[in-house]
């Protein structure tokens, strides 16, 4: 049987793993992507990409193009037994560079990432080819594959990536437990096109009679989903008729126009993968965590799984850092991921109560809520959404700082600058694909040792020195240091940030996550803490 080599295998072509293959296209790394099905699937799955989600497509080059389908800043409403809008979730800032509720169609923006792809001769997307086995070793993995015509091979890979969902075949070979729980109740999907209801926002009824949610997408389609009850009959209710009758209830006549386009029975997940690396083989999206859609987070902890594991994999396979660091994506990323499934267990809990007396309660707690300044405005601003913060990782934490308050650990914002050709730009541009070390009217590499950067240089690493905007001075007097790149402050965004952060460096990484703020005084100590960890 042929035995072909490569440096990553990604198994699974669903928007996780193209996303993540596109940026071991831009990394330069040598990747097969395992696809068992042909073609994209023809319909909308997730369809909540927030603002996190779009700057990880953006580190990919995919975000320009992929918003184009979107609808951005989509509200999104919640109503209570009566059919009342009590809250509705508006945010207005864009602290990392894009909205922060934005709808899409899954197929169109898998087929966006896909189209991604063709600018990379090393990453080969082999579509109808199936993993039906995996093991590994101290130094590498082996998968035995089937391609499209039925014919076997063998792939040896440095490092393999699962992305191959829920029911993901490696997790299972690897035996990994997946724990938690199936929810009881199970929910009817439904998909229509030529929508012409004057609701465009995602709306979650909270009616007890029958929770249901509304969302309106892009181009004129609108998804329906409704919870069965237990005493009602799955297929039964997956009935074309069944489904415009219930639709009807809620649009009148109007449900005649709708063209159904699907039809599905659906049941909550709320799981958790019981490490996401294991040796060489890291899970990614729902191969690792599965959550409820009630906190729209289900794509985008995915996609924050792909940019912490991008890198890692991307210098892992470089020779550039030990195979160890692996661990701490899963020392990373697993504590976010249960949070939000926490807070949609707990969405749905109280969002999908059937006892009429118990969600009379609800809405009356709700109501009470109202006058609560601060509680409207964290409801409003979606700041009930757990943010994650990096405490054990790599992230070098100084010893009087205090961990909950720490800007380390947490994602840089990403306002846009001006740089040197007068040109605005946003700054993850300006940062580049590996580390950058940013210094806020100071020269980032004034103090560093010889042997700092040379490890750092290893790393690509990026000097950049941001200025405080409208100084009156012209690009020439200002700093123009050998290896260091100069932008302008043009929103005194960073200015704020670096106010807040109580100092004038801060070492980013890849995935944008703060790794270390310091003094310039102390830059070579935290540089040397985190070459330890990544060395
Ligand atoms: O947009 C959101 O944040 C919530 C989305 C949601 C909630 C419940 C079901 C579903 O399919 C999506």
């Amino acid at each position: 049987m042929e035995t072909q080599k490569t440096q990553v295998v990604i198994v699974g072509g669903g928007p996780n793993g193209i996303t993540l293959a596109n940026y071991m296209g831009m990394y330069g790394i040598q990747t097969v992507v395992l696809e068992a099905s042909e073609e994209i699937l023809p319909y909308p799955r997730a369809v909540g990409m927030d603002d996190e989600a779009m700057r990880v497509l953006q580190g990919a080059g995919l975000a320009d193009e992929a918003i184009k389908d979107m609808i951005r800043n989509v509200p999104l409403r919640y109503y209570n037994a009566r059919g009342v809008c009590f809250a509705e979730v508006k945010p207005k800032t864009a602290q990392y560079g894009w909205p922060m509720r934005n709808i899409f169609m899954q197929q169109l923006t898998e087929a966006t990432m896909r189209e991604g792809l063709q600018r990379f001769d090393n990453v080969d997307l082999r579509l109808g080819h199936t993993m039906e086995s995996i093991s590994q070793t101290d130094d590498r993995v082996t998968l035995e594959v089937t391609d499209n015509t039925g014919k076997a091979y063998t792939l040896e890979a440095d490092f393999v990536v699962a992305s191959d969902g829920a029911r993901s075949e490696v997790r299972k070979q690897l035996e990994i437990g997946y724990t938690g729980i199936t929810h009881e109740a199970k929910w009817v999907v439904v998909d229509a096109a030529n929508d012409k209801l004057n609701a465009p926002y995602t709306a979650l009824h909270a009616d007890p009679s029958r929770p249901f949610v509304c969302i309106y997408l892009p181009y004129q389609y609108r998804r329906w989903e409704f919870m069965l009850f237990p005493h009602e009959n799955e297929e039964e209710m997956c009935q074309e008729e069944v489904i415009r009758k219930l639709i009807r209830g809620h649009i009148g006549d109007d449900v005649d126009d709708l063209d159904i386009v699907r039809i599905r029975a659906y049941t909550h997940n709320s799981r958790v993968a019981d490490t996401f690396t294991k040796g060489r083989v890291m899970l990614c999206g729902d191969a690792a965590h599965i959550t409820p859609p009630w906190a729209g987070q289900g794509l985008n902890s995915g996609l924050r799984d792909v940019v912490n594991i991008a890198w890692k994999v991307a210098a892992a396979a470089k020779g550039r850092i030990p195979v160890s660091v692996l661990n701490t994506y899963d020392q990373e990323r697993r504590g976010h991921a249960t949070d939000l499934i926490a807070l949609a267990d707990n969405m749905g809990a109280v969002l999908g109560m059937t006892n009429p007396i118990l969600a009379g309660i609800r809405d009356w707690i709700f109501k009470a809520s109202d006058s609560v300044d601060n509680l409207r405005e964290h409801l409003v601003e979606f700041k009930f959404k757990p943010k994650a913060h990096i405490t054990k990782g790599i992230v070098h934490h100084e010893a009087d700082e205090i961990y909950p308050d720490s800007l380390v650990g947490q994602l840089f914002i990403q306002p846009d600058v001006e740089t040197a050709d007068g040109s605005r730009e946003k700054f993850d541009e300006v940062q580049g694909p590996w580390f950058s070390v940013i210094g806020f009217r100071t020269n980032p590499l004034a103090n560093v040792s010889e042997e700092n950067k040379a490890f750092w240089a290893g790393l690509d690493t990026r000097y950049i020195q941001v200025n405080r905007s409208k100084s009156g001075f012209s690009y020439h007097e200002r700093l123009q240091a050998e290896g260091v790149v100069s932008v302008e402050d043009v929103d005194h965004t960073l200015e704020d940030w670096f106010t807040a952060a109580r100092d004038k460096i801060v070492i980013v990484r890849p995935d944008r996550f703060v790794a270390a703020i310091c003094s310039p005084s102390r830059l070579n100590e935290a540089l040397d803490a985190l070459r330890k960890q990544l060395s």
